[in-house]
């Protein structure tokens, strides 16, 4: 780590309470100020797997190395951009915090489950989270603000998550509509940031501990709603990038103090002066199997079963956040679930050309905003009644991500969603692929990702039995990347508009 020479100033009160915690060691918690902050990158597990060969020479250029308490976490050199390698654009890694990584590795989420990430943005926890779903199961990521909601959708979509529905909710509203649903929840609370300091210094000056205080009550208020939401025999993680006690494991010892049917697993913290990490706080908490057994319950009533669910009206579907697509759509197309089955059926003919391998997936349902269809997942034993109801239950949310986007539907025609293309794993889910590599195609990627069409022969040589008439995935290193479409010998480029950019090579 270089020496970086300066400290910023840091309120007194703070040095105080870091002292009250941390004794003799304060001074080396202080001095890890003068240190250079860490970076470091997460992995996508089956992306990674199957191309490791291909790509390991050239993660090597960002000199990773592990991060000890997260499987898919490593460090990389500061020196090095891998944020503007297309790599990054083909959702291959999530640039996060190293300790940041500890909270999912604790959460432990196993593929099939139904898992929440209450407090989701910009969507860390969310995309590691899906990591090890591996597509399988349900999760939902919540973000309150509705800018950073779409920040979430737009990094769940690069990262080429299935499963995922994206809510723009307060947590109350959210408990409403799904008491004791989930499996597994993340609270990753809004905080005072003092593990931020290193990195952002305009987070020392909101500090104070005024500030501290009402992070805690907030917290125990998002903590509320996050309770009413976790199945008995649930488990949840709580977790904040600060140090003070009042945040940390005071909130959790009031938890178990007011909610006795809640156990602590675990609780772990990342230290700047004793790993490598800005620092971070988990628990574990696991609830009681039967909430009868319990002292106190805070759920008047446990008559919320998979076996009693309304079937969802899907007549007026989210029309809240999406009042203007519905719109743009009105008087043209409606959309009942005769449309939206029409629609689908005709998304499966285009991929008998296309995407032959395309499977409709076993559980969840085709749904239709306006031009633009999508998958609702939903866990695979899920009936169709069942996701009728989830359907149901997103009813006047805002939903910027209703599941994976498949299509847009144009007068008749579609054409195939980038989020489906940063879905698939292997170019070969396509009839058509243009394989760029980054050793020998540097100037045509960059055509690509900057929105220019591609000339075959000039620009790139394409094997003439992977590239056919029509849609063509694109595919760096075997990273499926975007569409294009071939015709006389021209790919014309379908990179969306608002990615469009310079990488580094
Ligand atoms: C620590 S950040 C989450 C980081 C995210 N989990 C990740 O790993 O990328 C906390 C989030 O809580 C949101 N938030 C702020 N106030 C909130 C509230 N009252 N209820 C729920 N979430 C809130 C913030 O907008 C912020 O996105």
């Amino acid at each position: 780590m270089t020496n970086i020479n300066t400290q910023p100033t840091l309120p007194e009160t703070y040095k105080q309470q870091i002292k009250q915690m941390l004794g003799e060691e304060t001074e080396a918690f202080l001095q890890s100020f003068y240190e250079e902050r860490t970076y470091g990158l997460r992995i996508h597990p089956l992306k990674w797997q199957l191309h490791k060969t291909t790509l390991e020479p050239m993660m090597s250029t960002f000199s990773l190395q592990s991060v000890p308490w997260c499987n898919e976490g490593y460090y990389y050199d500061s020196n090095t951009r891998p944020g503007k390698h297309p790599y990054h654009a083909a959702g291959l890694y999530y640039i996060q915090e190293p300790s940041a990584m500890s909270a999912v590795q604790l959460l432990d989420p196993q593929p099939g489950e139904i898992v929440l990430d209450l407090a989701a943005a910009p969507g860390g926890k969310t995309t590691h989270i899906a990591g090890r779903l591996q597509g399988k199961g349900l999760l939902i990521a919540n973000e309150i603000h509705r800018e950073r909601a779409k920040i979430l959708a737009s990094n769940v979509e690069r990262m080429g998550c299935t499963n995922a529905i994206v809510t723009n909710s307060d947590p109350d509203t959210l408990a409403e509509r799904f008491p004791m649903f989930f499996d597994r929840i993340m609270l990753d609370a809004p905080c005072s940031g003092e593990g931020m300091f290193r990195k952002d210094t305009d987070a020392i000056q909101e500090w104070s501990p005024d500030h501290v205080t009402l992070c805690a009550t907030r917290q125990w208020d998002i903590i509320q709603a996050a309770v009413k939401m976790l199945k008995p025999g649930g488990t949840i993680a709580y977790s904040t990038c600060t140090f003070n006690y009042a945040e940390n494991e005071h909130t959790i010892e009031r938890w178990l103090d007011r909610y006795p049917d809640f156990t602590l697993v675990k609780q772990e913290r990342i230290w700047p002066h004793k790993q490598r990490g800005e620092g971070h706080y988990v628990a574990v908490l696991r609830r009681a199997s039967h909430l009868e057994d319990t002292a106190e319950s805070p759920i008047s009533s446990a008559s919320v079963a998979m076996t009693s669910y309304a079937t969802g009206d899907t007549s007026t579907r989210f029309e809240k956040g999406n009042k203007g697509k519905q719109k743009k759509a009105a008087g043209r197309k409606n959309n009942s679930s005769s449309n939206v089955d029409a629609v689908y059926e005709q998304f499966v003919q285009w991929t008998y050309e296309y995407m032959p391998d395309w499977q409709t997936p076993l559980s969840g349902k085709p749904i239709l905003f306006g031009e633009e269809l999508y998958w609702l997942p939903a866990p695979s034993d899920f009936s169709g009644e069942q996701s009728n109801w989830l359907e149901g239950k997103l009813n006047g949310l805002r939903v910027p991500r209703p599941g994976l986007h498949l299509a847009h539907v144009l007068k008749q025609r579609i054409e195939p969603a980038h989020a489906l293309a940063l879905s698939l794993l292997d170019p070969a889910s396509a009839s058509s692929s243009i394989q760029l590599s980054t050793a020998a195609d540097a100037a045509a990627i960059q055509k690509y990702l900057n929105g220019e069409a591609l000339l075959l022969d000039q620009d790139i040589q394409a094997d003439s039995s992977e590239v056919a008439k029509g849609w063509t995935l694109v595919a760096i290193d075997g990273l499926p990347i975007g569409w294009g479409k071939l015709a006389n010998d021209m790919i014309k480029n379908h990179y969306p508009k608002g990615l469009r950019a310079v990488y580094l090579l």
